[in-house]
């Protein structure tokens, strides 16, 4: 199945407790503003429990319309199929949603249902003519790679602070509710299980400040300084593959390019080298301080500050006088 003669922008607006997450606001700003330059509308779909508060917020975002549907369904193949057929309905040229771990999940069979080609971990959209140039990060972000789809739909998934939101509070806008039904005899997915520690995912790709401790953290017990940071700096905690092999911390926190793409404004990393696999998952972060006891560690290359000291006896002293700072 594809489409023909595809017009206005699609954007998945994933939700998280009954609100968007961060990184689908910041596509929906920027599909706002490349509709507008091709006097296009855009579309956010909320599939959600309740989501009537999220459309209104989807708005104010930036969409025209929200198409919403009611469900409590969240295997990716089923929500795959519900988008589809919101596809079908209301046949846009392009298709976003964010590249987070939804995302990835459901854009790609969304994708495949249209035959369509699908961009991943975008950092940039241009519209040139009829088509969408996507910017994509390639070789783990060493190399960035323009992309353009010749597909009806287009289809891409956005990294998180590629974009900057933009909330227009009281903007108004039409809100449609859907009903979609998805034989329960078509879907090959059955949730046997679910496990707790990752159902309770840390939200990384929506935090201000992250704190991530690498292996240079030494132990579960050092690593406990990385959590008492990000507690006092209201963020937090991130972790290297390494920490996580560790079991210092669960699987849900590990940042780079097997785990979450994050973009928070502070990016504090303790004890981590620099690997190219962990920088191409926070090089998108406002401003990051980097603590390593190796003045030649590559993450020293990406920090806007350096620290070169025992993460061990820097931490406390950061603590400590941020503690003083609030206190004051
Ligand atoms: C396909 C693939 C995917 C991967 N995906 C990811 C991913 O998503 N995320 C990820 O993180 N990694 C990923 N990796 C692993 C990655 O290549 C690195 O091995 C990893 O990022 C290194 O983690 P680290 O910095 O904690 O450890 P190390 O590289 O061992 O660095 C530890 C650092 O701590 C410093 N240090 C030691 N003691 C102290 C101290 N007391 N105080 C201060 N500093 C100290 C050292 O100088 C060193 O620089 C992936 C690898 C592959 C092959």
């Amino acid at each position: 199945m594809s489409l023909t003669d595809g017009k206005n922008i699609l954007v998945y607006v994933e939700t998280a407790q009954g609100a968007p997450v961060g990184p689908a606001l910041e596509i929906l700003a920027k599909a706002k503003e490349l509709a507008a330059a091709k006097g296009e509308e855009v579309i956010a779909a909320i599939l959600a429990e309740a989501p009537e508060e999220a459309a209104k917020t989807a708005v104010e975002a930036g969409a025209d319309q929200a198409v919403i549907v009611k469900t409590a369904e969240s295997r990716p193949e089923v929500r795959a199929a519900m988008l589809a057929k919101l596809v079908e309905k209301y046949t846009p040229s392009l298709v976003l949603a964010a590249a987070t771990q939804e995302g990835k999940d459901v854009t790609p069979l969304l994708a495949q249902k249209f035959e369509a080609g699908c961009a991943v971990d975008v950092m940039n959209i241009l519209a040139d003519g009829d088509q969408y140039v996507f910017t994509c990060p390639v070789y783990g972000g060493n190399i960035l790679n323009d992309v353009v789809l010749h597909t009806q739909p287009a289809v891409a998934t956005v990294r998180g602070g590629s974009f900057s939101k933009s909330i227009e509070a009281g903007k108004a806008g039409k809100i449609i509710e859907e009903t979609v039904e998805i034989p329960e005899e078509s879907v090959f997915t059955k949730i046997a299980n679910v496990v707790k520690e990752i159902s309770e995912a840390v939200n990384l790709e929506d935090a201000d400040v992250i704190v991530t401790g690498g292996r240079g953290m030494g132990s579960k017990e050092n690593f406990a300084l990385v959590q008492e940071l990000a507690d006092v700096c209201g963020g937090v905690v991130g972790a290297t593959r390494p920490a996580i092999e560790e079991e210092w911390v669960g699987r849900s926190h590990q940042v780079g390019q097997s785990g979450k793409i994050v973009a928070p404004k502070l990016y504090i990393a303790c004890g981590v080298s620099g690997a190219t696999q962990h920088v191409s998952g926070m090089i998108g972060s406002g401003y990051i301080i980097a603590i390593n006891k190796d003045e030649d560690a590559p993450i020293f290359d990406v920090a806007d500050v350096g620290i070169v000291g025992d993460a061990m006896k820097v931490l406390p002293l950061l603590i400590e006088e941020i503690k003083k700072i609030k206190e004051a």
